[in-house]
């Protein structure tokens, strides 16, 4: 009987629960734990409903996990042997090459253990949404209407300039966003429009109306992708599995549809300059009647109407103006807080067969969830601190109006691309244990790219091996975008401590008890409490700010993230169907405290930045942002959906690349510099997890070692000599064992992750490629920064999405970035030549040393490879080219005569055989 024997397992097992009585359970079934991958919540048996779990661990298997681990040990103590023989054994013909390799060596294998130990208990996860479907959204006792139980998520999306990011991006992932499959009323979309543009204000507007057909069109079809532009650019089949005989009928009435919106949306730069102009028209010719009045036909200078741009409702748009003017600039203007669409009712509310619409919604739930539009005030004077400064005021705007307890953030041209993902994430977040869980981040996926070639393998690496390698020790790191955050991990509040689960997230801010109904409180005890509340309420101002209603709707959002008070183990749980009541609408006076908390001065004086909220300071924010939560012992989880959850627009070339490493190097430099630094002592981090944190941050120094042993094959060429003094079999047998350990770790790891060889191929090509141009100006710019203050650093990561011309496969722009990675090529080159002729010249104990350098200046040479392909590949779209490889050429030339000069042999100045010096 499977039951039986499953139980016997467990209890074989030695379960905590193994002596636990079995009928109470109901029936068991070795299948479902079988099934399961043998994820169980300690007492191994099939549980009633409330009790299964919402995700299940996967683990590696271990056919694949031990002998990787056991790799890895071996390894870590043959690369030990390898360098206590390197330094015992000094190459005396020349101790300079050998110093330099050394000491290179030493820091590689540091970095490669930084960069392995965290690997070493990678795990899969999968949510079950049908049991969260059946426990939060099904008819029950607990729940006898089946109203959604399920707690709210803000989603945050941030755009920065019209012109740069294209209206019609942002607004389909708007419409992604609306249309996803979460309860409605439960869903709010806010949009951070940094420019206060009134491009954007009004393509959201064409949203809102857009939205009335479109994501009831998606409920009723059950479109995949829900974002309207992907959808409709799908290269397969669209009517597959489709069978309503209407979907034909509607899907050509939505193309068209949707053509109408982008037209509508292209012509909004026109249609709002032609009724700038026609209500400025207006306003003069208004002003020359009351000139004419006052002074009738006196010759006296008529009254000036400044140019402004007008609101469909005749008013000032408060926002950036196209002509300048004062307080309508880009970073100086007024905050605007707009509800697009309304919070929707709580009752489903049936679609009728409108014949004006040609759509029949008969039996569709045509709500729509609420869409806010935020610009925040910008002033002169005070830091925007761009998106970190964008996504704090989303954070507190949202907290007065919706407070939704989770919330997840968007890049502009970030569309949802499964509309379960949300829920997928709230599985992890409301699973039991789950409540430690700070963020649920999504792997970043992307449309486009180079097909051919792709930089994409380089992020492979790090989606399919990295971040789930992480994930078994204390989660990922935050990723910038696709995240699902907790409210109370991002207000700086502590986890609930582990297993004991009574008191409950943040006890310490929130000490009250509930008050006893019964009970009478005596004078003192409510004055006590009084006095408490009181202090309370101080701390909070010095915190969040002075907002009443925001900091009124923190408790609101800490009772909502509870998880249901389902099972007797959950001490903090709140009651079924304390999240299916009815909202409150969104009145006025929420709108205007909206409006009071982004404005620009909101922040003085409080914590956000530094301990609440978004990390302020650097230019890759995610990073110290997720480390901050970590650090207070926050878990958080990766979640990888069955088809992607989000996508972005891809880096499609090479200078696009190079800028966007610079980018985050840059960062993790400002990370390495900075108060946050890992080394620094928190008792809240594991010791892994700060591993890998101090991996990020020590990871640009890589470069400047990178760099120097790029080098060193053509000092050897040049010399004649090697980093070794013989090419010994000792030294042949490290190097032979240590290659085919690191090929069968990779193909191990290509194993447990299922990435492509050629992925992790070109991860270790990239790993030149950057830390030779990239990387290392980022330390530059990063050391500059810390030690004189001077800013240097670059602009955002250009995609295809942006509008900007020269962002197509293989355009390049040329960058300095790229003189030292060509210069090393060239070199190497030279060298290759000098080497090959000085071989075929020379005795034989030479011979052998310059075949290694041969060896090793090829072997940096592969490495290089995609850097000149794409650069054979790319049409060149930039002013420059010449001059950088003048300049390239010019220091190869350079350091090839250096290393002549100094490093031929006193009394042979033949080189390479036929060159010779006097
Ligand atoms: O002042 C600003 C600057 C940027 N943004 C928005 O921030 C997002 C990312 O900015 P972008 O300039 O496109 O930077 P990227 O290099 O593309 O961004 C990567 O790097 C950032 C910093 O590490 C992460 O936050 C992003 O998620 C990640 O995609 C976009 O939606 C922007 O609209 C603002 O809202 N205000
Ligand atoms: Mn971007």
């Amino acid at each position: 009987m499977p039951s039986l024997q499953s139980a016997s397992n467990v209890k074989a097992n030695g379960s905590p629960n193994g002596d636990r009585d079995l009928a109470k359970y109901g029936r068991g079934s070795a299948v479902w734990l079988k099934e399961h991958g043998g994820e169980d919540d300690g007492n191994g048996l099939i549980r009633s409903k409330q009790d299964r779990p919402l995700s299940r661990k996967i683990n590696v298997s271990v056919a694949i996990l031990a002998p990787y681990r056991l790799l890895i040990f071996f390894r870590i103590v043959v690369l030990g042997m390898y360098l206590a023989w390197r330094i015992k054994n000094r190459n005396e013909d020349a101790i300079w090459l050998w110093g330099m390799s050394v000491i290179c060596e030493i820091w590689f294998t540091f970095s490669w253990l930084l960069e392995q130990l965290p690997k070493l208990s990678p795990v899969k996860r999968t949510a079950e949404l049908a049991v969260l479907i059946d426990k939060f959204e099904t008819v029950s006792p607990q729940n006898p209407l089946g109203r959604p139980d399920l707690p709210g998520i803000d989603v945050f999306i941030t755009t920065a300039d019209p012109d740069k990011e294209p209206p019609l991006v942002m607004a389909n992932t708007v419409l992604s966003v609306l249309a996803a499959d979460y309860p409605v009323e439960n869903l709010a979309c806010y949009l951070s429009d940094d420019a206060g543009s009134i491009l954007t204000f009004e393509t959201m507007a064409e949203v809102a109306s857009f939205a009335t057909v479109w994501v009831p069109f998606c409920r009723k079809h059950n479109i995949e992708p829900r974002g309207p532009e992907s959808y409709f650019s799908l290269k397969k089949d669209p009517y597959r599995n489709k069978m309503r005989p209407d979907f034909v009928k509607d899907r050509r009435r939505m193309k068209r549809e949707y053509d109408e919106f982008k037209v509508r949306i292209n012509a909004l730069l026109d249609t709002v300059r032609w009724r700038s102009d026609a209500y400025t028209a207006r306003e003069e010719s208004r002003a020359l009647r009351r000139h004419r009045e006052l002074y009738g036909d006196e010759p006296i200078e008529r009254p000036k109407v400044p140019k402004a741009i007008w609101m469909a409702d005749g008013s000032h748009w408060p926002g950036t103006w196209m002509n300048s003017s004062p307080h309508h600039t880009y970073s100086n203007h007024a905050a605007i807080v707009q509800v697009m669409l309304k919070s929707p009712s709580n009752e489903s509310v049936q679609g009728k067969n409108e014949e004006s619409r040609c759509l029949d919604l008969s039996g569709v739930d045509v709500r729509l969830p609420m869409l806010v539009y935020v610009a925040r005030e910008k002033r002169p004077g005070y830091e925007d601190n761009e998106k970190a400064g964008a996504m704090n005021a989303l954070v507190r705007a949202s907290a007065v109006v919706s407070n939704g307890p989770f919330f997840l953030n968007l890049d502009y041209d970030n569309y949802v691309c499964n509309s379960r993902a949300f829920r997928e994430g709230m599985c992890y977040m409301m699973d039991r244990g789950g409540e430690r869980v700070c963020f649920v981040q999504f792997p970043r996926r992307f449309d486009g790219g180079d097909p051919s070639d792709g930089y994409a393998g380089y992020t492979n690496v790090v989606f399919e091996v990295n971040m789930r390698a992480l994930d078994g020790i204390q989660g990922p790191v935050y990723l910038g975008s696709g995240c699902l955050f907790r409210r109370m991990a991002l207000y700086g509040f502590d986890p609930p401590p582990p297993q004991e689960r009574h008191g409950g997230c943040c006890r310490c801010c929130f000490p009250r008890k509930p008050k006893n109904p019964g009970g009478v409180d005596s004078d003192e005890e409510r004055q006590d409490s009084r006095r408490e509340d009181e202090k309370i309420l101080s701390t909070y101002q010095k915190r969040f700010g002075n907002s009443a209603s925001l900091i009124d709707s923190i408790p609101m959002a800490e009772f909502q993230r509870r998880p249901l008070a389902d099972h007797p183990t959950v001490k903090d749980g709140r009651p079924w169907g304390a999240l299916t009541t009815p909202h409150d609408p969104v009145t006025q006076s929420m709108v205007a405290d909206a409006v009071s908390v982004i404005a620009c001065s909101y922040e003085d004086k409080t914590q956000w930045g530094r301990r609440v909220g978004w990390i302020y300071g650097s230019v890759t924010e995610d990073i110290v942002t997720g480390y901050r939560m970590h650090n207070r012992g926050w878990r958080s989880v990766y979640c990888v959906t069955n088809g992607d959850a989000f996508r972005g627009t891809a880096v499609i070339n090479l200078t696009d690349r190079l800028n966007q490493i610079l980018r985050r190097a840059t960062g993790f430099v400002e990370f390495f510099f900075s108060r946050n630094n890992p080394l620094f002592i928190t008792p809240g981090m594991k010791i892994l997890q700060r591993i890998a944190y101090l991996n990020l941050s020590t990871f640009p120094f890589t470069s400047l070692f990178v760099t120097v042993y790029c080098l060193l094959p053509v000092l050897c060429l040049f010399s004649g000599q090697f980093i070794v003094q013989t090419l010994s079999v000792t030294f042949l047998a490290y190097i032979l064992i240590l290659t085919v350990t690191r090929c069968i770790l990779a193909i191990l790891e290509i194993r447990w992750s299922g990435i492509q060889l050629v992925d992790w191929w070109r991860n270790e090509q990239w790993w030149v490629i950057g830390g030779t141009s990239a990387c290392l100006a980022a330390l530059f710019q990063g050391v500059l920064k810390v030690t004189t203050g001077v800013d240097v650093s670059s602009n955002g990561t250009k995609t295809s999405a942006d509008g900007d011309e020269s962002s197509e496969p293989h355009g390049l722009k040329w960058t300095w970035l790229m003189i030292p990675p060509i210069t090393i090529m060239l070199v190497n080159l030279i060298a290759i030549a000098v080497g090959v002729s000085r071989t075929i010249n020379s005795s034989s104990p030479e011979w052998s040393k310059l075949l290694g350098g041969l060896v090793f200046s090829v072997w940096v040479l592969i490495h290089l490879y995609p850097l000149a392909k794409g650069l054979m590949w790319s049409r060149s779209g930039g002013k420059t080219p010449t001059v950088v490889f003048i300049w390239s050429g010019l220091i190869a030339i350079t350091i090839s005569l250096l290393g002549v000069v100094l490093h031929t042999p006193s009394g042979d100045h033949r080189i390479g055989g036929s060159i010779t010096f006097p």
